[in-house]
């Protein structure tokens, strides 16, 4: 079995992380390869925001607005650092915005399995308030802009039980045209 189809196979989400995080310079190399998915055109329609620290509270204020609620949310604190995947759309008369949205949808799950891959644990998160007029602004987003939700990154706690999936039957999902 190949090594990479082992690493896809055994990719699993961390709900729960330590406070140990990659540093920025070793997300460097991993997101430089995840760029290499397909990618119509070349446009490079993505880009990715580190959150650390009391960047996680900021976020956690701008859902409590985005929600109505007076009390901060705690959600960004569940992990060490949030990547927060953003689809950039570029103008372009051959490419429609869903194959951007495809592209950096491929860069974040490329990521998260380097990153599993690296021995962290992620988990790739959204909520109602993902795509608020509170949470883009926190991330001062550009118009062309939206969020795809954040990857939750730490470490493996020690004795994490691995989470199940039951696999699927590829026949179901592999048919020929009817
Ligand atoms: C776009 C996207 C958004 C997601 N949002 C959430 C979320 O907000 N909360 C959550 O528990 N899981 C979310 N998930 C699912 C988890 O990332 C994860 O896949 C799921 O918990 C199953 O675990 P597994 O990946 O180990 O099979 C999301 C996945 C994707 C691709």
């Amino acid at each position: 079995m190949s090594a990479l189809l082992t690493a896809v196979e055994n990719r699993r989400s961390y709900s729960r992380v330590t406070d140990v995080a990659p540093t920025h310079d070793e997300l460097l190399p991993l997101v430089a390869a995840s760029a290499r998915v397909a990618d119509h055109s070349a446009l490079k329609p993505w880009r990715l925001i580190e959150l650390r620290g009391d960047d996680r509270v900021r976020l956690g204020a701008a859902i409590a607005k985005a929600e109505h609620d007076d009390t901060p949310s705690r959600k960004p604190l569940r992990a060490p650092l949030l990547l927060a995947i953003v689809v950039c759309e570029k103008k372009s008369d051959k490419v429609p915005a869903w194959e951007q949205e495809a592209v950096a949808s491929g860069v974040a799950h490329t990521l998260s399995l380097l990153l599993a891959d690296a021995g962290w644990g992620v988990i790739w998160r959204t909520g109602h308030y993902t795509r608020s007029k509170a949470v883009r602004k926190m991330h001062k987003l550009k118009k062309n802009e939206q969020l795809l939700g954040w990857l939750y990154v730490g470490g493996i706690p020690e004795g994490a039980k691995v989470g199940y999936r039951k696999p699927i039957d590829a026949e179901e999902f592999l048919s020929r045209l009817p």
